[in-house]
């Protein structure tokens, strides 16, 4: 698939963590109210993310009817998220916390209503706090993609970045 995104030189192997997920188990809910994969979200993806071999995961995502764009089509926003959630969540398998720093999509053909569509996901590798990854998505052929991503993903210190907005943070009612 066509991309402009540019990988930089100098990204090494990462390795999975021995207490990973195991393949062909979920990865765990981030938090329950997350827009990506929250069970309680008020309005949400929904999004399920299934650990693979290696640094690798696939997940799924129903399009409704409400994620309409362009007339019987996905909004690219809405891809858009369900990216950043699919590639956001594989470097769990690192037991690294992360938030993405930059995202690149490449949108192949137009995804319709009341699609299944598929996600693979790949840790490419990292430099230093730098995690680079790359997914594609399909309709069920995995040889025939509708759109692909890149990202760069920070480790961050999970408790010091989000210290000044917990208490803004909405909760399960
Ligand atoms: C979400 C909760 C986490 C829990 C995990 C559960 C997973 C659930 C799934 C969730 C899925 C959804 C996930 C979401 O939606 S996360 C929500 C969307 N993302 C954010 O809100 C992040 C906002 N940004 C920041 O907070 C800061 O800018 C961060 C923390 C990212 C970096 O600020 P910090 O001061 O800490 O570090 P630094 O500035 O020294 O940068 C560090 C290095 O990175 C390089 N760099 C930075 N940006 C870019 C860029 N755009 N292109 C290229 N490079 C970039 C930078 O040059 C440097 O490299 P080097 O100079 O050292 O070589």
């Amino acid at each position: 698939m066509k991309t402009s995104f540019v990988l930089p030189t100098g990204i090494e192997p990462l390795t999975r963590h021995p207490n990973a997920t195991r393949p062909g188990q979920k990865i765990d809910l981030h938090h329950s109210m997350c827009y990506g994969c929250g069970a309680d979200a008020e309005v949400g993806l929904r999004i399920a993310v299934t650990a693979g071999e290696g640094l690798t995961a696939t997940a799924t995502m129903q399009v409704e009817n409400w994620m309409q764009g362009g007339p019987g089509v996905i909004h690219g926003g809405v891809l858009s998220g369900a990216f950043d959630e699919v590639m956001g969540t594989v470097p769990l398998l690192l037991r690294r916390p992360v938030v993405t720093g930059h995202l690149a999509i490449d949108y192949a053909k137009p995804i319709p209503l009341g699609s299944t569509v598929h996600f693979g996901c790949e840790i490419i590798g990292g430099i230093g706090r730098k995690i680079y990854t790359r997914s594609y998505a399909h309709l069920g052929d995995p040889d025939a993609p509708v759109a692909g991503a890149h990202a760069l993903f920070i480790v961050i210190d999970l408790e010091q970045h989000f210290a000044d907005y917990r208490d803004k943070a909405v909760h399960p009612s």
